[in-house]
């Protein structure tokens, strides 16, 4: 899906919300445990129930990874089923991968050739030839982390080198690199207060936001400073969303949930457009 594309499809639907799916199946209804696949059974019914509501859907693969062989084939029926019924949805595999250069280019070819995902998450730590053979994919996006949401990224990310924050020499530099057009980053909703900073380097970049509702960032916050002319944000919610009932109610439940922060949104781009 091109950046075009996804800023149409979240003016149609008044929705920049990306729903993450995590699943636990410690978390699902145990109903769903008798299922044969009862992570892709999790998986298609939070989708049929929220598909509305959000732009994007982003699996994280650890929770997918953490399951062997079985994990892996629901992520992959979970992004087919995406890209069969629902082509208008932005996928992103939230993998945060990036390696030497032929590596990445393997991670690169499972992402976006093989799994079919729009985007994959990618650690700027090994810097230019460890990203650019994720940018050479046309129409694909590769979401680089700049200031993560996590406590540790004051760690590193907010430290100085060379009198400059390592999280603004990763915008600055990222922008001179080959096919930068297909970067977008991740920036966390705790992180609000540094999007301004943020915005005066990458004015017209997409954002992933995750870190609103579990993690406690603030949506109205992130709209304030984050948004622009293009709109250019993400923001994820998973936990808050596909766990707001474990109960046979949980469909309803995620999607009055999604609907809750749509409607936020809606009038975050009345206010903005
Ligand atoms: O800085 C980051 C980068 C990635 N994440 C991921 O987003 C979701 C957030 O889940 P919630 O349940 O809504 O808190 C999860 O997959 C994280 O690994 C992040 O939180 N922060």
């Amino acid at each position: 899906m091109t950046t075009d594309q996804l800023i149409h499809q979240i003016k149609i639907k008044k929705s920049f919300l990306c729903i993450g799916l995590d699943v636990d199946l410690n978390k699902i209804p145990v109903h769903l445990l008798k299922e044969e696949d009862p992570i892709f059974a999790f998986n298609k019914t939070i989708i049929d129930a929220t598909h509305h509501l959000c732009v994007a859907y982003k699996p994280n693969t650890a929770f997918y990874e953490a399951y062997g062989i079985k994990g892996w084939q629901a992520l992959e029926k979970t992004i087919n089923y995406l890209n069969e019924n629902h082509p208008d949805i932005f996928t992103i595999a939230d993998a945060k991968r990036g390696d030497i250069g032929n590596t990445s280019t393997m991670y690169a070819k499972a992402f976006f050739e093989d799994l079919e995902f729009d985007s994959v998450t990618v650690a700027p730590y090994m810097g230019k030839d460890s990203v650019e053979p994720f940018l050479a994919f046309e129409n694909k996006h590769t979401i680089l982390l700049a200031l993560t949401s996590n406590q540790g990224a004051l760690d590193f990310q907010t430290k100085k080198i060379e009198n400059q924050e390592l999280y603004k020499k990763v915008l600055e530099t990222s922008k001179t690199w080959k096919n930068s057009k297909n970067l977008m980053y991740v920036v966390g909703a705790t992180k609000a207060e540094y999007l301004a900073d943020i915005r005066q380097i990458i004015p017209d970049s997409f954002l992933l936001v995750p870190g609103v509702g579990a993690q406690g960032g603030n949506l109205n916050d992130v709209c304030k400073y984050g948004m622009n002319n293009y709109i250019g944000l993400l923001i994820n919610s998973s936990r808050g969303i596909i766990y707001a009932s474990n109960d046979n109610d949980f469909a309803e439940a995620a999607a009055s949930k999604a609907k809750e922060l749509q409607e936020q949104m809606a009038l975050e781009l009345n206010r903005h457009l």
